[in-house]
């Protein structure tokens, strides 16, 4: 289906009409960013007295309140609703019911659209104005993609997360077509002028991922206008809802901007370089956060891997965090469970409640720690084999970033293979390597310190002779290379 066009020119008067005031600024093209605002001009804040640069009313956030005065006041939308919404939990509750707001819009804006469905919102209007380019990764051709393998995006040896994303998007799209196919009058909709596709959903998804903001009161929105706002960190201006819940930009107090120079809000300077690309498809070069969150899979080999992952209850990772001195550390709390092994005296029950319920139980030493699971780092702290516990937990998290930077370090060598790729996203995946490749590269030599120190200790030493003595003949040793 094709897109509908909105000049740039005609949005002051859409603006007008549904009472969106700008005092001060612009919608201008920025280089390399797409649309921006602008100041009109001088613009400098030193007291808080200054008026709000952009107001948006309330009825025109569209937010989980205003979705469903949308379904209340629009029969059809709420026909689309009842049908293929509601249903999306992650990762908020009306994240996919968002997406069939946007859909709507697409299909009331079209060209290819001949009426029949009710009145169209503002919202119809100003959808033709968002881009149909967002460079996000879920929008990546394959190859493009290819430049990602080795990131904490696209770990090769663990479920990547733009491939998960788009499998989810895809699931999702097909719930919804085949909802729709109940519904005649959506039904014919979603099929004119070339219907509407896979890559229009995923469009969707890219447009509200990029756009959405957490606005004080009504939560995670989109707001028109206020997503016109490119991101810096730090930024000369910042949103906020009022008195009378309008959404509003206000200049950060201390700004100075010059006539034409681009107002920017912060996105989120604790985000990381791969949570800043996945979300807006660029990452901010001067911003200080780093880290990389991996998934941690548990050994194929281990008879309790089950019972420790349905204890520990929600999807294990790895967090590394950089800090002001340079120096990484890392957290990743399943690490120190799948560690632990019956003959350490970990072990799992089965309790049968008096009304007959069951429910699974680990023991750490007889104590009940079921609760305790993302502790265990803690727990086991007194244990005389403690230090045997770390050298196995470090001797995990090393393999994992070994095997980054080994899938880093071929991904170098296949860059040259995709020189026709756009030339910003090969910039942006580079800039991710770069990133996340000396916080692998730091966080691995300090392990590597630590597992020989670790190598070093009595208490170490003692056990892996005892060890080695009892398995003489036996292939099995405990592998801690
Ligand atoms: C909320 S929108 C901002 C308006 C957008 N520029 C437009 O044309 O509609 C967010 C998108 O703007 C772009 N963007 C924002 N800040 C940027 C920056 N500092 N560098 C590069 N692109 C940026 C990215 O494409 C991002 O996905």
């Amino acid at each position: 289906m094709q897109r509908g066009r909105f000049p740039l020119a005609e949005l002051p008067t859409w603006c007008m009409l549904n009472n969106i005031t700008f005092a001060g600024v612009r919608v201008a093209d920025i280089e390399g960013r797409g649309l921006g605002l602008v100041a009109e001009k001088h613009l400098r804040r030193e007291n808080d007295e200054l008026p709000a640069l952009l107001t948006i009313p309330k009825e025109l956030i569209l937010s989980a309140a205003t979705l469903d005065g949308y379904a209340k006041e629009s029969k059809d939308f709420r026909e689309l609703l009842d049908a293929a919404g509601r249903q999306v939990e992650n990762p908020a509750p009306y994240w996919g019911d968002i997406l069939l707001f946007l859909l709507a819009q697409f299909i009331l804006s079209s060209p290819d659209y001949k009426g029949g469905l009710g009145a169209s919102t503002a919202w119809t209007q100003y959808f033709k104005l968002l881009p149909t380019e967002i460079p996000v990764p879920t929008m990546w051709s394959e190859s493009e993609l290819s430049l990602l393998r080795g990131t904490s995006l696209e770990a090769s040896s663990y479920e990547p997360a733009v491939s998960a994303k788009l499998i989810a998007l895809e699931r999702e799209f097909n719930r919804v077509r085949d909802a729709v196919t109940q519904l005649q009058r959506w039904n014919e909709l979603v099929g004119i002028g070339g219907g509407i596709t896979l890559n229009d959903w995923i469009l969707l998804d890219a447009i509200y991922r990029s756009r959405s903001l957490a606005l004080p009161n009504s939560g995670e929105s989109m707001v028109p206008c206020l997503d016109l706002v490119n991101h810096s960190s730090p930024a000369t201006a910042y949103f906020e809802e009022n008195a009378q819940d309008e959404a509003v930009l206000l200049l950060t107090k201390g700004a100075n901007l010059l006539e034409r120079e681009e107002l920017t809000i912060d996105y989120g300077h604790d985000k990381s370089a791969a949570e800043m690309l996945f979300s807006y498809g660029f990452i901010d070069s001067t911003s200080p956060a780093k880290n990389i969150v991996l998934p941690v899979e548990s050994m194929d080999d281990d008879p309790l891997a089950k019972a420790k992952l349905y204890v520990f209850g929600s999807a294990p990772n790895l967090k590394i965090v950089d800090s002001d001195t340079g120096i990484p550390r890392w957290d990743a709390p399943f690490v120190h469970l799948m560690c632990l092994n019956d003959e350490d005296g970990l072990c799992f029950k089965v309790l049968q409640e008096t009304d007959g319920s069951q429910h699974l139980r680990m023991f750490w030493q007889d104590l009940d720690v079921t609760e305790e699971a993302e502790n265990m780092e803690i727990i086991i702290r007194g244990h005389k084999l403690c230090r045997i516990f770390r050298l196995r937990a470090i001797t995990v998290v090393l393999g994992m970033i070994q095997r980054q930077l080994e899938a880093l370090a071929t991904v170098d060598e296949k860059v040259i293979l995709v020189e026709s790729e756009r030339p910003h996203i090969q910039q942006a995946a580079s800039q991710l390597k770069t990133v996340e490749k000396d916080l692998f590269k730091r966080i691995h030599q300090l392990l590597e310190h630590e597992q020989t120190e670790l190598f070093q200790d009595e208490s170490v030493t003692t056990y892996l002779a005892a060890m080695n003595g009892t398995q003489q003949d036996s292939t099995d040793d405990e592998d801690f290379s």
